[in-house]
């Protein structure tokens, strides 16, 4: 994947061609920035992937990774569609002028007031995911007199597990409808009953931060044997295959992701490839990624503050920030790579670890990193933060949630604003 960071001869970081100590000064730490030519470069991966086979699909980008208004209008304007799972999410994309035909709808316990909100913005499709949503749909389609296009949320039986895939029976899944049990064929019979739910397709997703292929052709293979029978019991063509997100990308060294275009390539090429062996016309491929298309595209900025060294233990300096702008290393023990953003080319000799401030021993960004001499108001710039950070941000501590800017062409924006203590108790009331 294309590197968008740079070291200039000030011996400074920049992203997009700017220096990174100019934004933090400029914004203030903590701060994620988005160099949006990379998160275009990632959407064309895909999009043209599609489009140089000549193979009629969708590219969704799946919202909850990072979603803003400006994001979703470099989503809209990259010919992306979109996935949403809430009722926040779908309300930034009607604000941000998204085509709501080109909107798709998850989540495993829809509101009435969120499949009503999707309703009245004829949305381009609802993933329906269980038997109360079923009825629940069947119940606010009659009411408002309206039709929807829908596809069917399956668990295949094929879990991801980054580097390999497990095969579980009855997948013990939150998410959708199984398809061993007879459960999944069930909501489809169900589902064929309502001549207000046109059925497009099928819908799996496998798991995140896959970098194989293997898992992607198990399930496809899982969900052909599906259409298979069905089109012979109830002469059922899928128009829409859609399988989720799910492609990994590097956070450190150690992971070697696929280029977008491969795991393009090997979707189209098993999808083709069954239909022709069954005898079934080739669906379109939808496809959901959400850390694929921003995950690798920005970097937090922080201001490093205090210090403590614990002889023959370990080392820690504390950032402005932590797990309240990045829970994923405190949540799934995720690793990051960070650098001196202002002595980006200097010999790395300080081993340390990276802790937040927040009251929490478990409030760590890193526990193992290699730095030049370390200083208070030096900035420390991780990597890889586009995805799940900003998204999964908290207010624990009552810290505000950070700045995001924007850089393209040589020009930084801020696209979402830090937020102020006033922010912060917006919505208390008083009790005197
Ligand atoms: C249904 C669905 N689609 C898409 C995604 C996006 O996944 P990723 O960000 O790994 O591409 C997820 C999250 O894992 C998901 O649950
Ligand atoms: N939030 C997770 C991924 C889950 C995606 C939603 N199914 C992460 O940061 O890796």
């Amino acid at each position: 994947m294309k590197q968008h960071v740079e070291i200039n001869d000030l011996d400074h970081l920049t992203i997009g061609g700017i220096d990174v100590t100019y934004l933090a000064e400029k914004y203030g730490t903590p701060l994620f920035v988005y160099d949006v030519e990379q998160i275009r470069a990632n959407a064309k991966a895909f999009v043209n992937g599609f489009k140089e086979l000549n193979i009629p699909a969708q590219v969704a980008y799946a919202s909850k990774a990072f979603s803003s208004i400006a994001m979703l209008q470099v989503a809209k304007q990259e010919g992306l569609s979109l996935d949403v799972v809430s009722q926040g999410e779908l309300y930034t994309a009607i604000q941000a002028d998204f085509p709501m035909d080109k909107v798709h709808m998850h989540g495993n316990n829809k509101s009435v007031a969120e499949l009503e909100m999707a309703i009245e913005h004829n949305i381009g499709c609802i993933v329906i995911d269980n038997f109360h949503e079923i009825q629940l749909l069947e119940e606010l389609l009659q009411k408002h007199d309206r039709s929807i296009h829908a596809l069917l949320r399956v668990t295949p039986g094929i879990e991801a597990h980054t580097h390999d895939y497990i095969l579980t029976g009855n997948e013990d899944s939150k998410f959708g409808f199984d398809l061993a049990n007879g459960q999944a064929e069930e909501a489809f019979k169900q589902i064929k009953r309502n001549s207000r739910i046109q059925l497009k397709g099928l819908h799996c997703h496998i798991g995140s931060q896959i970098f194989e292929t293997d898992g992607f052709v198990m399930a496809i293979r899982r969900l052909f044997e599906t259409l298979a029978n069905w089109h012979e019991r109830y002469g059922y063509q899928a128009d829409v295959l859609n399988l989720g997100g799910g492609f990994g990308i590097r956070y450190t060294k150690e992971d070697e992701p696929l280029a977008l275009e491969s795991y393009v390539e090997v979707l189209v090429k098993e999808i083709t490839e069954q239909a022709h062996y069954y005898k079934l016309n080739s669906p379109e491929i939808w496809i959901e990624p959400g850390r694929a298309i921003v995950g690798n595209t920005a970097i937090t900025l922080y201001t490093v503050g205090s210090k403590k060294e614990i002889p023959n233990v370990r080392n820690y300096i504390a950032i402005d920030g932590g797990m309240t702008d990045n829970i994923r290393p405190a949540l799934y023990q995720a690793k990051y790579d960070a650098i001196l953003a202002n002595k980006a080319a200097r010999e790395k000799t300080y081993q340390t670890a990276v802790a937040g401030k927040c009251c929490e021993s478990g409030d760590m960004l890193l526990w193992d990193l290699l730095l030049p001499e370390v200083e208070p108001g030096d900035i420390l710039a991780v990597f890889s933060t586009g995805a799940y950070g900003y998204s999964m941000s908290s207010h624990y501590n009552r810290f505000p949630k950070a700045a995001v800017v924007f850089v393209e062409n040589g020009h930084d924006k801020l696209v979402m604003r830090r937020e102020s203590y006033q922010d912060l108790i917006r919505n208390d009331l008083s009790y005197e």
